[in-house]
């Protein structure tokens, strides 16, 4: 056995590998029967089942629909049952003690606060409901033994015209647990210059944010995400393979757009399964990322959501090493690039990286020393 092939990860030590997620939506990642209690509480009753498993499948396949703007209209049910504040407190505490039991150590979920408004709550108390949540989901998981950190990111929909004030209210809580910005929705139609207020306002405050780009939408929709909005991070931003060329010799030609991206360092937060079901991407083995990993672009891997997609972060690291043979490394590479790319400060994204993800990979991958030392001495042992 080579220290190589010993390095592809079993589908427990991806589980137990520090993770960093930056794309995860809080309405896309609700326990199913969380969705069922809360519906009953609340008097929603168009929920399409009413039993747990039954629940979750309903929405792993209406969300394969190969169209983003159907993929969409499944989170009418999530939104409709998330609009009062021990509503977002349970969904919000109960998000960071998910990741954190799959080994998320860190993570940046998102969510639209302009969505939470229907039963009367304010802005501002969408927002603490949801950053007293994850606090709480925090010290749950601590107790459980699981070590994790979960930031904010402030949604505004493309479609709608509240950016400016949703930016606002970012900037208002960024030292109280939101750690950026970021527009999401339908793509085609709504470009995110639509926006521009909103982000040259962050630019001005300082401020970080991502824009969901080159997902449903191709190369113009990055172009501008970038070049008129300024973006940190790139939502998906999978289209970004359009411009590039692999020549049957296997040389690469970058366009001026895709060179951009790289020599930039721009990050792409890459969602695997979605892409499959929105159909921006076409199976696990043809996904850009696998391409974009060799190029070495900034790409991470993430759930986006993980209700509609039945996933986690263990399970989108387990497809990718299905379908490119990625080793422990490959792994360590994802989480590195994700933890730098982060929005909280960089002291803190450089701790994490050196004092908990290094160590944390460097633990994985000596063990398969120790399996090899026990299997020799017990076949030598039968042997006298
Ligand atoms: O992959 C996606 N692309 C674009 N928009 C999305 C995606 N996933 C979720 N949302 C949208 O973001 C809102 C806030 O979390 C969700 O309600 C959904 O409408
Ligand atoms: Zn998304």
């Amino acid at each position: 056995m080579t220290s190589q092939t010993s390095h592809v990860p079993t589908a427990d030590q991806i589980r137990r590998a520090p993770k960093v997620l930056l794309h995860d939506h809080l309405d896309g990642g609700l326990r199913p029967g969380t969705i069922i209690e809360l519906a009953r509480e609340q008097g929603y009753s168009k929920l399409p089942e009413t039993e747990p498993d039954k629940l979750g499948i309903w929405f792993r396949e209406a969300a394969d629909s190969g169209s983003l703007e159907r993929y969409l209209e499944t989170f009418a049910h999530t939104c409709a049952v998330m609009q009062t504040r021990e509503a977002l407190f349970r969904v919000a505490a109960e998000c960071a003690v998910d990741l954190a039991e799959d080994g998320v150590v860190y993570a940046e979920v998102r969510y639209a606060p302009e969505q939470h408004l229907e039963a009367g709550l304010t802005l501002e108390e969408v927002v603490e409901a949801v950053n007293e949540g994850f606090r709480e989901g925090e010290r749950l998981a601590r107790e459980a033994g699981h070590r994790i950190r979960v930031g904010a990111l402030l949604t505004a929909m493309r479609h709608a015209a509240r950016s400016l004030e949703i930016a606002e209210l970012a900037n208002r809580h960024r030292d109280d647990g939101v750690v950026g910005f970021d527009i999401a929705g339908a793509e085609a139609g709504f470009p995110p210059t639509r926006h521009l207020d909103a982000f040259e306002y962050l630019k001005r405050e300082n401020n970080h944010f991502t824009i969901h780009a080159g997902e449903a939408f191709g190369l113009p929709s990055i172009w501008q995400a970038l070049q008129w909005c300024g973006a940190d991070r790139l939502g998906h931003g999978v289209r970004i393979i359009d411009d590039i060329e692999v020549a049957d010799d296997g040389s690469v030609r970058l366009g001026r757009l895709a060179s951009y991206v790289r020599d930039k360092r721009i990050p792409l937060e890459m969602c695997p399964t979605s892409n499959l079901q929105t159909g921006a991407a076409a199976s696990y083995a043809e996904h850009p990322v696998g391409l974009l990993r060799k190029l070495h672009f900034r790409a991470t891997v993430n759930t986006d959501n993980r209700l509609m997609s039945g996933t986690s972060m263990s399970r989108e690291f387990e497809l990718l090493v299905d379908a490119f043979d990625y080793t422990l490394d490959d792994l360590q590479w994802f989480t590195v690039n994700a933890m730098k790319s982060a929005f909280i400060p960089f002291d803190e994204r450089l701790a994490m990286i050196n004092d908990v993800i290094k160590p944390g990979y460097a633990e994985l991958k000596s063990e398969w020393l120790f399996r090899q030392t026990a299997t020799t001495s017990a076949s030598s042992g039968r042997e006298g």
